[in-house]
């Protein structure tokens, strides 16, 4: 659907943007973008919009109309009410659009409509650019930080409503977030960027394999739990927790045993997006596991 390929995007003498590995999206992927504040992700995304002056190549069999995008700022007019707005720029009446009377809805929209822009809360803004990007129910859509800004409910929620939306839906998405718990739901595979440059793109499941093994035990960051873990490896983690490294059963039981014993909280996870990308991004950096 998509393949890029040596594609350099430079703003004046910064080079925000620099792949030399292939990457291609196939027909119903559901890819998750990561990367810390400046990595590069908006501006991807805008490059495979054709958004930016790049270098290299990207192919693809889709239009440019087949393309829908969600930007992380959106501005709307405040002179008439939202339903209005949707109307002007769908050019459609919503009493004549199934689809858009569909996902009215579906998102709980309906007591926005005769709202103005600036009268809507935060996850009802969202929920409008929502559901003008949904509408054109394209087979590629990026979102570019969906939620940002909203308070965890509100996420939820809308995250929620998303994932009910494609669930039985082959479109492709791209989903660009700082939250990784979104990913985790809605994602299976993911591409990591740091400084313009690509860290890694996979398979959700075999990323977290191959940086964090089976599955991870993470405890709070005390010197205690530092003294009882100290025999098991650690991965790089947040810096309020511990995280272990389990690569097969055994292990895991040893160290669920062992915490359990000295009645310690722990959280086993075998898909934490976050300390993945931390040990990615750590040895994509040079570093190594710590010991
Ligand atoms: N229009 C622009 N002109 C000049 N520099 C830009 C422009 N857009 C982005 N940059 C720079 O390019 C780099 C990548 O920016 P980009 O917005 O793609 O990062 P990001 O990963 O999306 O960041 P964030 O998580 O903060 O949204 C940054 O250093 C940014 O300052």
């Amino acid at each position: 659907m998509v393949i890029i390929n040596q594609v350099r995007v430079r703003y004046g003498n910064q080079l925000a943007l620099s792949i030399d590995t292939p990457l291609s999206f196939k027909a119903g992927d559901r890819i998750g973008i990561i990367g810390s504040n400046g990595a590069g992700k908006s501006t991807f995304v805008k490059t495979i919009l054709g958004l930016t002056n790049y270098q290299g190549s990207i192919a693809t069999d889709l239009k440019p109309e087949e393309m829908a995008v969600h930007m992380q700022h959106n501005h709307y007019s405040n002179a008439m009410a939202v339903k209005h707005i949707m109307e002007s720029i769908l050019n459609t009446k919503i009493k004549k659009n199934e689809i858009l009377q569909d996902l009215i809805s579906f998102f709980d929209f309906e007591e926005c409509l005769h709202k103005k822009y600036s009268a809507l809360s935060g996850g009802q803004k969202q929920r409008l650019t929502i559901i003008l990007v949904l509408v054109q129910d394209a087979p590629l859509v990026f979102f570019d930080e969906v939620t940002s800004g909203l308070d965890f409910e509100t996420r939820q929620k809308l995250m929620s409503k998303l994932v009910e939306w494609y669930r039985n839906k082959t479109t492709t998405l791209c989903i660009v977030s700082h939250y990784y718990e979104e990913l985790e739901q809605l994602v299976n595979n993911i591409l990591i960027l740091e400084k313009g440059q690509v860290v890694d793109f996979g398979d959700k499941d075999e990323l977290f394999r191959k940086y964090c093994g089976k599955t991870v035990i993470t405890v709070d960051n005390t010197p205690e739990n530092e003294e009882i873990t100290k025999n098991f490896l650690k991965l790089e983690a947040p810096g309020h927790l511990i995280a272990l490294s389990c690569q097969n059963d055994q292990t895991e039981k040893d160290i669920a045993e062992l915490l359990i014993r000295k009645d310690i909280n722990f959280r086993r996870s075998n898909n934490n997006i976050e300390i993945m990308s931390i040990n990615a991004k750590n040895k994509f950096n040079g570093g190594g596991k710590r010991d």
